[in-house]
């Protein structure tokens, strides 16, 4: 029998369309609009690509969408002196710098300069710090994309093991944060370990984030795992561009019991997951309860 497929594109609808129900009813009871700013150094293709659907995904949700695009040549001071101004600006409540910046900008100290209440991509060492501290704070958009699909196939976490191979600031760590602080057994390993074989052999859940085209074999997973695909890799095939992820897909979907697909399986949650931080951090900063987007309310099977 093959793997149920984890169909995050229907699962990103349904979170965006959360975020705009409430999102509107809570304009209709304050008169506020939740405000995104979106700040883009240089023209990397895929980031353009990127920032445009954050900003129209921004505006379907009933939110204010406010993009600054950058020369590639923009100097620290510049871009700083942009992030304080969007700090102040109470009709912004979440900030994002799109990664990755041009080499000659330090990503830890642009990020940092992010007001930690508007750091919708809970990138700050304050957010960090707090989620791996197990506190409420606000989580990066992809691994929380990955947890919101998780649960809907784990009930529980406890008693199982995982396994995250890349151990990013972005994926990679948070994710593993993430499944620590849901009480799951968690290993993490670095893509070039030679023992990812045998741990995955071990893992109820593998989630994958090494930019390895392919890396994840069929004969590495437990039968019946979970299987997630962070991997957004460009390749050629027949000639031919395509997307790719980390995972052999056609060979894993067999032994697994559920997986992502690439594309349309994390990479649409990240931008929905973005809307519902944006969201909370709204709340947040005008004393409005905020309610966690779940997908079990919002189960689009
Ligand atoms: N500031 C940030 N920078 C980056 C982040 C981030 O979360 N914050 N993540 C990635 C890029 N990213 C969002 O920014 C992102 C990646 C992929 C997708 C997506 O929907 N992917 C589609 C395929 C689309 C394609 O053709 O490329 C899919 O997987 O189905 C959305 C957002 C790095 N930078």
């Amino acid at each position: 029998m093959g793997a149920q497929l984890i169909d995050g594109k229907s699962y990103a609808a349904a979170v965006r369309a959360g975020v705009a129900q409430r999102s509107a009813a809570l304009h209709a009871r304050t008169g506020l609009t939740p405000g995104l700013a979106v700040v883009l150094v240089g023209q990397d293709p895929a980031s353009e690509v990127y920032v445009r659907a954050k900003g129209k995904q921004a505006v379907e949700a009933g939110m204010r969408s406010f993009e600054h695009r950058l020369p590639a040549d923009t100097q620290a001071d510049d871009l700083l002196g942009l992030i304080h101004r969007l700090n102040d600006d109470p009709q912004v409540h979440g900030i994002l710098v799109q990664l990755p910046l041009p080499a000659h900008l330090d990503a830890r100290a642009v990020i940092n300069a992010i007001s930690p209440a508007k750091d919708v991509d809970g990138f700050h060492i304050s957010n960090v710090g707090m989620v791996g501290t197990g506190q409420d704070a606000i989580v990066p958009c992809t691994p929380l994309g990955c947890m919101m699909m998780l649960r809907h196939h784990h009930a529980d976490f406890r008693g199982l093991t995982a396994l995250v191979i890349g151990h990013s600031n972005i994926v990679g760590k948070p994710m593993a944060r993430l499944l620590l602080n849901a009480d799951c057994t968690v290993m993490v390993a670095h893509k070039s370990s030679t023992n990812i074989p045998e741990l995955a052999r071990m893992a109820d859940i593998v989630v994958v984030a090494a930019g390895v085209p392919g890396l994840v074999r069929a004969e590495w997973i437990k039968p019946g795992a979970t299987v997630i695909d962070v991997g957004i890799n460009r390749i050629q095939r027949d000639g031919k561009p395509a997307l790719v992820g980390d995972v052999d897909f056609e060979n894993v979907r067999h032994v697994a019991g559920a997986i992502t697909p690439v594309p349309g399986g994390v990479g649409p949650m990240t931008i929905a997951c973005l809307l519902a931080n944006t969201l909370s951090a709204f709340c947040h900063q005008n004393g409005l309860e905020d309610q966690p987007l779940l997908l079990d309310e919002q189960d689009p099977t």
